[in-house]
């Protein structure tokens, strides 16, 4: 929040100066109006013709400033809003993936667009509206002091009583914010689900518990919000009787004073317009200093997001890899007590072609996910030529291995863009790309070739075109080391054989393939099988070697049926 404050300086300097202008010069039609009234009932035209050409400069002067104090300000939430939103989704990037995993995507949405308008609602405005208002609050006393130190006397006990007010309900206001907060939260997850699992809803005719499920949800978040209204309406309400009495309280004893002889008409007028100027600004400041308490906990989680810091990947050092990547007694847990992998020594040679196997869920995509700097919290080392992959720099890290998943994202715009990722690269190096992954007469085919849209996450695109377009994606990247992780497995077997083996005739490329497919042809054009079970690696070698000498992988590989190509 500080920061974003502090980018727009400029703007935050020029709305204090046009508030501070503007505010004292409401105040300051007080003293007009006393003039006007006290000429009219002294009979002084001289100070009546003065006090009128004063007014007609004065008035439209003022409503320049206020126009200009109003854009200024608008200007300035609208910096700061965009700021924040910056910095957060900065914040949320900055994130390693293990982190980033911890967190639902929805609760991300929700700080991004719940969270930012319910800061801007009630914290930067209601901020510069009690700034404003302490300034017409000051000027309003300072004058009233001069024209009746005992009115102003009894306004300002009036005052502390209304000044309990907001420390009632400020805490109350702080929870139920936070409740808002966490059920917009909530609800935006339940929203994405829904959205996300469309398809499941329409083939199995969900679509009425959808539809009760949203009404449920709605309403609960209706309610959260519903019931933090209410909090700030009973003290709008409080305040605004407490406002009404101070002011009752003044034009009496003002006209007590007119009576008595102690008071003139025209300052009676100024004391009651200056009243006004008091006690309304400190309505306005009892209103929104609850609100700017209340959403503290939204701002905490905010800040938090925007000033994330990984502390897991300090490291400066810049990565190679001319030799090997090795793991010495590497362990891992996604959550404490279960331990997912357990004791894995293993050692990766430059350009050699790993086979990575092994029944489902024996943890081989997690241990690809640690070897590429994805989770940090392991034990044992991870080292890239010898050096702990905590102490390498993670940008450059990542511009070293590449992962092509089962579930390939792809960015709603066209191949092109979601082969180059907005990075420039030669139509020849385009080429080669889509070449090797096997998708260049498929693209030439298309109306409108690498130009095509893919719609919505790939929409427009079967599961085996998306991959091959992963495929292409990873290879124009030509980094050292490329992991797939599955990333064939919706391509045909022919498809999945030829693209296999053009990545295997790649000398410099060290590639880790984790398959279902044990095809015997394939894998044994692999330098290595590495054959894991439950957590731990069972056996390294060569297809053959591994059929002759590991009881363990010969049942895996015949029970999983090995398909002919
Ligand atoms: N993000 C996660 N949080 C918690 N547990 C996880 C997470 N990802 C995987 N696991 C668990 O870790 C274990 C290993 O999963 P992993 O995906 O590494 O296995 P795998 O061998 O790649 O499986 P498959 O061949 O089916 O893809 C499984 O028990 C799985 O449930």
């Amino acid at each position: 929040m500080r920061k974003a404050l502090l980018k727009n300086k400029g703007l935050i300097a020029l709305t204090v100066c046009f508030s501070l202008i503007v505010s004292s010069g409401s105040v300051l039609v007080a003293i007009l109006l006393q003039r006007i009234i006290d000429a009219a009932v002294k009979g002084d035209m001289g100070l009546f013709q003065q006090t009128l050409i004063v007014s007609i400069i004065y008035v439209p002067l003022l409503g320049l400033f206020g126009y200009l104090y109003s854009i200024c300000s608008k200007a300035l939430i609208r910096g700061w809003t965009v700021t924040l939103r910056d910095q957060v989704f900065r914040g949320i990037l900055r994130r390693n993936f293990e982190q980033f995993s911890k967190t639902n995507t929805a609760d991300y949405l929700s700080a991004l667009s719940n969270d930012i308008k319910l800061i801007e609602e009630n914290y930067v405005q209601p901020l510069l509206l009690t700034l404003q208002n302490v300034i017409i609050f000051v000027a309003s006393l300072l004058i009233m002091l001069f024209l009746s130190p005992l009115v102003t006397g009894i306004l300002v006990g009036c005052m502390i009583l209304m000044f309990t007010v907001p420390s009632l309900f400020g805490k109350a206001l702080q929870k139920r914010q936070e409740a808002v907060s966490t059920q917009m939260s909530v609800f935006t997850s339940r929203l994405k689900d829904m959205l996300s699992g469309y398809e499941v809803i329409k083939s199995y005719s969900m679509s009425k518990h959808a539809e009760k499920k949203f009404a449920q949800e709605n309403e609960i978040a209706a309610n959260t919000k519903f019931t933090a209204d209410r909090t700030l309406a009973m003290n709008e309400g409080v305040s605004g009787i407490l406002g009404s009495l101070t002011q009752f309280a003044v034009v009496f004893i003002a006209a007590y004073l007119i009576l008595t002889g102690k008071l003139s008409a025209g300052s009676l007028v100024a004391l009651v317009q200056l009243s006004n100027g008091f006690v309304g600004p400190v309505l306005v400041i009892m209103q929104n200093v609850p609100r700017i308490q209340g959403v503290k906990p939204v701002v905490k989680r905010i800040d938090a997001l925007a000033e994330y810091d990984d502390h897991y990947y300090k490291g400066e050092i810049e990565p190679v890899f001319h030799a090997n990547l090795q793991a010495s007694q590497l362990s891992f847990a996604y959550k404490e007590g279960r331990t997912v992998l357990s004791d894995i020594d293993l050692t990766l040679f430059k350009g050699k072609k790993y086979a990575l196997v092994g029944p489902s869920g024996c943890g081989k995509s997690t241990l690809v996910k640690l070897l590429s700097g994805s989770y940090a919290g392991y034990d044992g080392s991870i080292t890239y030529d010898g050096i702990e992959l905590k102490q390498l720099d993670r940008d450059l890290l990542q511009q070293m291995v590449s992962t092509i998943h089962q579930q390939v994202y792809m960015f709603d715009t066209d191949i092109r863009e979601n082969i180059c990722l907005y990075e420039n690269y030669s139509e020849e190096e385009i080429q080669t790309a889509i070449q090797m992954s096997g998708i260049d007469q498929w693209i030439s085919q298309l109306p409108n070739g690498l130009s095509s849209a893919v719609g919505e996450n790939g929409s427009n695109f079967s599961g085996g075109q998306r991959q091959r377009i992963a495929v292409a994606r990873a290879l124009i990247r030509n980094m050292p080391i490329l992991i797939l992780d599955e990333g064939t497995s919706a391509v045909d077997m022919q498809t999945a054989y030829e693209i296999e083996n053009r990545l295997l005739a790649l000398s410099d490329l060290t590639l880790i393939t984790i398959t279902h497919n044990l095809n015997p042809d394939l894998l044994g054009s692999y330098d290595q099988v590495i054959y894991m079970n439950e957590g731990r690696i069972a056996g390294v070698g060569s297809l053959e070697e591994l059929l002759e000498q590991n009881e363990g992988f010969r049942r895996f590989f015949t029970l999983e049926k090995p398909v002919a190509v």
